[in-house]
């Protein structure tokens, strides 16, 4: 497959729903924050990094319980990132019927969209990705590109 387009999303209020509630799903919701989406976790075990920016943010709400099949409505966009592939499987499928855009981050094939590397320093916003093929490289330039942002914006 050729490279995926980069195309730049107005977030503003969009409503995100992330099941899951570690690592990934922590580093994630940060920058999804960042960019004014409204941000709901859903997951049994939720990290003390996501409870603390809870506190903080109005943004981000917190569902302490598992995913439930068929729950899913009024949400623009869904990540899938539990630590359980069966379950993000199911998130995906649910998403597929109804139509919903989601990105399973245990499965590069069951994403109609990857989530980036993201640089951004004042109005300059770069987004990275090795399309799938070079996780570590795309970590590797977006730390650069951050380096060079903060050189010259
Ligand atoms: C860019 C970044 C954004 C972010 O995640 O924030 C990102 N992955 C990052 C790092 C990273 N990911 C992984 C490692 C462990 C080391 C390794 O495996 O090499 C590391 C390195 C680390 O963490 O140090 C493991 C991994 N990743 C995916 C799978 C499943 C699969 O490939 O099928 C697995 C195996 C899971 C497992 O089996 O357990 C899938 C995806 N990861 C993507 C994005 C999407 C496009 C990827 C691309 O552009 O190439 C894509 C395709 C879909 C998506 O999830 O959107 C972020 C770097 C930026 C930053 O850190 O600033
Ligand atoms: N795309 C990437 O960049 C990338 C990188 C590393 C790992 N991964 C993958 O991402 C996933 C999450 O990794 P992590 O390190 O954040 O895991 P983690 O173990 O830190 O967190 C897993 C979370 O899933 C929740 N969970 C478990 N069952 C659930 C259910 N039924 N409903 C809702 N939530 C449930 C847990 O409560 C926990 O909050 C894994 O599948 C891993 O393979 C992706």
């Amino acid at each position: 497959m050729g490279a995926y387009f980069p195309l730049f999303i107005n977030m503003e209020g969009k409503r995100v729903q992330v099941f899951g509630g570690g690592k990934i799903a922590a580093r994630r919701v940060l920058t999804l924050l960042e960019f004014g989406a409204r941000v709901k976790v859903t997951a049994p075990m939720i990290s003390k990094e996501l409870e603390k920016l809870a506190e903080q943010e109005n943004s981000l709400t917190l569902e302490y319980r598992r995913y439930q099949r068929g729950e899913l409505k009024e949400v623009d966009l869904v990540l899938a990132a539990t630590c359980e592939d069966k379950v993000n499987d199911m998130i995906f499928m649910e998403c597929r019927q109804k139509e919903i855009p989601v990105n399973v981050a245990s499965d590069q094939e069951k994403c109609d969209f990857y989530f980036p590397g993201v640089a951004k320093e004042g109005e300059i916003t770069v987004g990275v990705t090795a399309g799938g093929k070079n996780h570590k490289k795309a970590k590797k330039v977006t730390e650069r590109i951050r380096e060079l942002l903060k050189e010259i914006c």
